[in-house]
This record gives structure tokens, sequence and C-alpha cells, in this order.
């Protein structure tokens, strides 16, 4: 059945929507199954994913046909279909009025995704307008309140240099512990790796006590501040806040240098805001692992990398990860640094559309996956900045002398980049950074061509 009649209205204008203020819009990139015409298809996806199915019902009334989505634009050529979702058709919270992702997504990305007459489609943009974003969390906390913890300017306070505890798991109590501990006498900040709970060889109740214990050492040794991001991720909301308690309870004075990890693909929107309303004083920290299966460039379906992105923010993530934009080992290009100024930025463009955040606090970029000291000059040439976290677990326990003089490393990387300084020349007088070099000889090839002869003649 055509339903164009009804859920398509080309002569709506994107102006005109955005101006209204009434409508969420979505920008997919879609294709009917062979025999389906374009605009019949887009109808019945801006159908099933408002106020219909695939037949009329006696039961629709006027009010109804109120609230329907919209097709608004297509480029079958392109194969770009944009659709207006009333605001009027997300659900809102019983306790407190205020609006949800899942119902965002129930509806954007919902039913529409396993249609019979759909090929495939995938979200790469959406707009929300003011009456609607103000309904959601946004962050509560974010890098300035780390920049603030580690003593530095809170306005533009740089990398705060960061690893992953490597091994990934298999690690004992005291082992991760002293790993911890090695790795903060350079750095500043260390996250749980994803996967890492309450396993039976690591409980979690021991291996936070130890991990406790161990930045206490650091920071007295070194005299600074020091940061750790623990994973509260479960399935069951109950264990997130039990697990967040406890954490919070045995770091005690220094319960403020504690952020909670939590894996936002795997667990949806639900995890993320139990962690964001529950604990609201601690960066919350958006890991992302598996999003690959719908964000990935191969991916036909779901939405993109920037789309989760954008989501994290709305939700309150104090920081997700953004990938290496090409520089690092996960999937990604120099330009998905749009992704890191949609999140950080009060206003920015999309592929699609211009967002305006209306002073909602920033959610901070997290840099990961494959990075060392060689790699990140490039990555903030790329993106013109270097005020994120960045976290390299290979990178920092991969260096010869091991997570002391790779987190070091990291931070000489910086500082070079900072002063404007070319690596080579600035590892001539940083023995780390020199080292690093030699513990990563394949990527020093690869951007550093000569790097061999210059740093001997310096020797
Ligand atoms: O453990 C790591 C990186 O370890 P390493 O530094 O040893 O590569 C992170 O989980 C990935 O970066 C996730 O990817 P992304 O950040 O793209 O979500
Ligand atoms: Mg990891």
């Amino acid at each position: 059945m055509d339903q164009s009649n009804r859920y398509a209205r080309l002569d709506l204008k994107e102006a005109d929507l955005i101006e209204g203020g009434r409508h969420v819009l979505c920008a997919y990139v879609m294709k009917p199954k062979a025999g389906y015409g374009y605009l019949e298809t887009a109808a019945h996806f801006a159908a099933e994913s408002s106020t219909g199915t695939n037949v009329e019902v006696s039961t629709t009334d006027d009010f109804t046909r109120g609230v329907d989505a919209l097709v608004y634009e297509i480029d079958p050529e392109k194969e770009i279909m944009k659709i207006a979702y009333p605001v009027e058709l997300f659900d809102r919270n019983i306790i407190d009025g205020r609006a949800m992702l899942c119902s965002f997504l129930t509806l954007t990305i919902g039913n529409n995704q396993g249609m019979g007459d759909v090929e495939y489609a995938k979200m790469h943009d959406f707009y929300v307008p003011p009456c609607y974003l103000r309904l959601f969390d946004g962050p509560s906390m974010n890098i300035a309140d780390m920049w603030r913890v580690l003593g530095r300017d809170v306005r533009n306070g740089g990398m705060v240099v960061g690893t992953i505890i490597k091994p990934k798991l298999g690690l004992r109590p005291k082992p991760f512990a002293d790993a911890c501990h090695e790795f903060w006498l350079g750095g500043d900040f260390i996250k749980n790796d994803e996967p890492q709970g309450n396993q039976t060889f690591a409980p979690l109740k021991e291996t936070i006590r130890l991990v406790a214990d161990a930045m206490k050492r650091a920071q007295d040794e070194t005299g600074e501040a020091k940061l750790f991001s623990a994973n509260i991720t479960a399935d069951d909301h109950y264990e997130m806040v039990a697990r967040g308690e406890y954490i919070l309870e045995t770091f005690g004075e220094n319960a403020d240098h504690v952020a909670f990890l939590v894996d936002g693909y795997v667990t949806g929107p639900a995890a993320i805001t139990t962690a964001r309303r529950q604990f609201p004083r601690q960066f919350l920290h958006y890991h992302r692992a598996g999003h690959g299966a719908v964000t990935s460039p191969q991916s036909m379906r779901g939405y993109t990398a920037f789309v989760l992105s954008k989501m994290a923010r709305l939700q309150g993530a104090s920081g997700i990860h953004t990938g290496t934009m090409g520089y690092g080992k996960m999937e990604g290009e120099a330009a998905d640094k749009i992704m890191a100024y949609m999140l950080t930025d009060d206003a920015a463009e999309g592929p699609f559309y211009r967002q305006d955040w209306l002073g909602l606090k920033a959610t901070t970029p997290i840099i990961s996956g494959g990075m060392n000291a060689l790699r990140l000059p490039g990555f903030f040439d790329n993106l013109g900045h270097s005020n994120v976290i960045q976290t390299s677990g290979g990178g920092a326990f991969g260096h010869l002398d091991g997570g002391t003089a790779g987190a070091k490393s990291l931070r000489q990387s910086h500082e070079a980049w900072m002063a404007g300084v070319d690596l080579v020349t600035y590892a001539r007088e940083h023995r780390e950074l020199a080292r690093a070099f030699e513990s990563f000889p394949a990527d020093a090839d690869k951007f550093y061509p000569g790097w061999r002869d210059r740093l001997q003649r310096a020797a």
C-alpha cells in the first residue's frame, strides 16, 4: 500500500521545520528492496516509525494524523531520506517528565530496521529542537573536572595522559595494582579495560582496594593527583550501584579522582542513565565496545559513530571514545573530527544538520585504540587541539622500558606538539620519547623516516 499521500510532505522545508521547533529531524541513507518505489518505501518507513503500520486502521483519528512522522526530503539517486518526527511522539518519564534516549531509538531506528521492503537504512545525523533538547540530562562532569583535580587550567588544560591496563584480562589483583602504580609514576589516568569487572581471578573488591592504595602511593611519590576509571557496567541497575558505591567508599578521600566506566553500546541507554543519575558527581566514561557492529562504514544499517557520539552527549556522558580518526588501530578517518566538535562545541555542523546545544555541557572525546607517543602529533594536527583524554594501552606497556617510561613518552610527545617542536628533535633531549621510537619501529619508520640517523647523531 502506498502511504505517501499521508506520510510524505515533500513541500515542507527543512529551515521551516527547524524554525518551527516541534520536530526531531533524522537523515538516513536508505535503499528500498528491488521492486519497491523510493517514496513509497520512505513513507512506509515513516509510518512504521510513528503512528502507522502497513495498512490503514479504523482507530486512527484526526489527532493521530497530527503526530505522523513525515518524509520531507528524498534523493533516490544518493539514497538519502529525511524524516521529521513530531516531538510529541517521544516517550517521557513519569517520574520527572524528562526525555529518554531509548524512546528516540525505538522510533527512529526501531522496527524500521527489519522491514521487508527496505534493503538497508542507516541514520547518519539527527537534529534536536530546543524544546526536546532541554529534556535530556546532558553531562554533569567533563574533562574540566579532571583538570581541576590535576591542578591544571580548567579551560585549556591539555591532554590527560592515560592508559588501559594491559594485558586486557588475566592479571590478578596485585599485578594489576602494580601495573597501575607503574603507569601513574609517569601518567595521569588509568581505565579498566572494558571487559574487566569482577572476574573470579581478580575479584572487584580486592582489586579496587589495591588500586586505591596504589593511587595513594603514586600520589605521595609524585606529588601529583592521579585518576582512575572503574568499570561499573552490569545488566542489573542494583549491581552497578553496588559497584559504584563500593568504589567510592574504598577510594575515600580520593573518590573525586574516580570516573565510572560504562559499556554503553552493549548495555544501552539504561545503564548510561543509571550512572548519570545515580552518580552525578563522577565523570561518566562511555566505552562503546561493540558499536562497530552497526556504526562501521561496512554496515549499512543502524547508525553511524557520529550519531552514537551525539546521543552520548544528550544522555550525559562525560566522555566517549571517538576512535583515533585514522591514526590508531581501529576503523576511522581524519574527517571523523566532526564527531569530536559535535561533542565539545556549543554549536556544530554534522553531516546534515547544524546543532545548537544551548549551553549543554560538553562531552570529552576519549582517544584510544592503537595509539602511542609517535602517533599523537599527527592526531593533534588533524584535530587542531589536544584537550582530550588519551589512553594508550599497548602504547604505554609496550614501551621497551615499561609502563612509567611509556607514560612519560606520551607526555613528552604532547609537550613537543604543544611547543611546535618536531618529535625527533624533541626526542634528542627526552630519553623516554627516544626509546618510544625504538619500541615502535614500524610506526617510527612510517611517520619519521630517517629517525635512526637523527637520533643516533644526537647520542
Ligand atoms: O583497549 C582499548 C585500546 O587499547 P590499545 O591502546 O592497547 O590499543 C580500547 O578499548 C579501544 O581503544 C576501543 O576502541 P575505541 O576507542 O575506538 O572505541
Ligand atoms: Mg579496551
